[in-house]
C-alpha cells in the first residue's frame, strides 16, 4: 500500500546562483544552508505535504544552472509534472536568460507540465534590478504562474510549493474526470476493477 494519495514531480531550473538549492532547502529542511555551494548535476529532496486531508508527496529535484551540466538536467524535464524557473530578482542577466530556459522546456519537458515563474532573494529589495510589473507580464504573455520569494527570509516558499501542489491536484483531478466522462468505444475492454465490482455472484 502507497502513503500517500499523489506523486509529483517537480524540478527546478534556472540559471547558476538565483537560489534554487536555497528554496528547497529551506522548503524540505526549514534552513538557510550558509555557504552553499554550486550544485553538480541534480540534487533530489522528497517532502509530503498534506493538502485537504490528502498526503502528497513531492519529489523534488533541483538542478545545476551552471551550463556544463545541461546535458544532464535537460534528461529530468520529460517526467516533471511541475517546473519552477527561478530567477533573482537583483540579477538583470538571470531574468534575461528567462526566454533560453524557455526554449528548453520546450524542447524537453511534457505540453503538460504546469510551470511557474520565480523571482528569488526579495530580502536584496534594495539591490532589485527587475521590477514587480516587468516579471508579471513576462509571465502572464508565457501562461505561467508568477510569484517572488525570499529563501533567507522564508518568504512565500511554503506558498511556492503548496500553491503548485494544489494546481496538479487540481490538473489530476480534472483529468480523471475527463478519462471517467469518456465515452467507451465499441469493443473497447473495461478495467477489471469496475467489471468485478459490477458482478453478482
Ligand atoms: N539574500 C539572499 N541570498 C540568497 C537567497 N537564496 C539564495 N541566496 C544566496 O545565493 C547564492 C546561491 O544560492 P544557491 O541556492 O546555491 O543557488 P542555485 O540556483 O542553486 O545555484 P546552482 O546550484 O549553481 O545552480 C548563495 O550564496 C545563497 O546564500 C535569498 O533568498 N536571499
Amino acid at each position: 500500500m502507497e502513503d500517500y494519495d499523489y506523486l509529483f514531480k517537480i524540478v527546478l531550473v534556472g540559471n547558476a546562483g538565483v537560489g534554487k538549492t536555497c528554496l528547497v532547502r529551506r522548503f524540505t529542511q526549514g534552513l538557510f544552508p550558509p555557504g552553499q555551494g554550486a550544485t553538480i548535476g541534480v540534487d533530489f529532496m522528497i517532502k509530503t505535504v498534506e493538502i485537504k486531508g490528502m498526503k502528497v508527496k513531492l519529489q523534488i529535484w533541483d538542478t545545476a544552472g551552471q551550463e556544463r551540466f545541461r546535458s544532464i538536467t535537460q534528461s529530468y524535464y520529460r517526467s516533471a509534472n511541475a517546473l519552477i524557473l527561478t530567477y533573482d530578482i537583483t540579477c538583470e542577466d538571470s531574468f534575461r536568460c528567462l526566454p533560453e530556459w524557455l526554449r528548453e522546456i520546450e524542447q524537453y519537458a511534457n505540453n503538460q507540465v504546469v510551470t511557474i515563474l520565480v523571482g528569488n532573494k526579495t530580502d536584496l529589495a534594495e539591490r532589485r534590478e527587475v521590477p514587480v510589473r516587468r516579471a508579471e507580464e513576462f509571465a502572464e504573455a508565457q501562461s505561467m504562474l508568477y510569484l517572488e520569494t525570499s529563501a533567507k527570509e522564508s518568504d512565500n516558499v511554503e506558498k511556492l510549493f503548496l500553491d503548485l501542489a494544489c494546481e496538479l491536484i487540481r490538473e489530476a483531478q480534472q483529468n480523471t474526470l475527463d478519462n471517467t466522462d469518456r465515452a467507451p468505444v465499441p469493443g473497447e475492454g473495461k478495467p477489471i476493477s469496475y467489471l468485478s465490482c459490477c458482478s453478482v455472484n
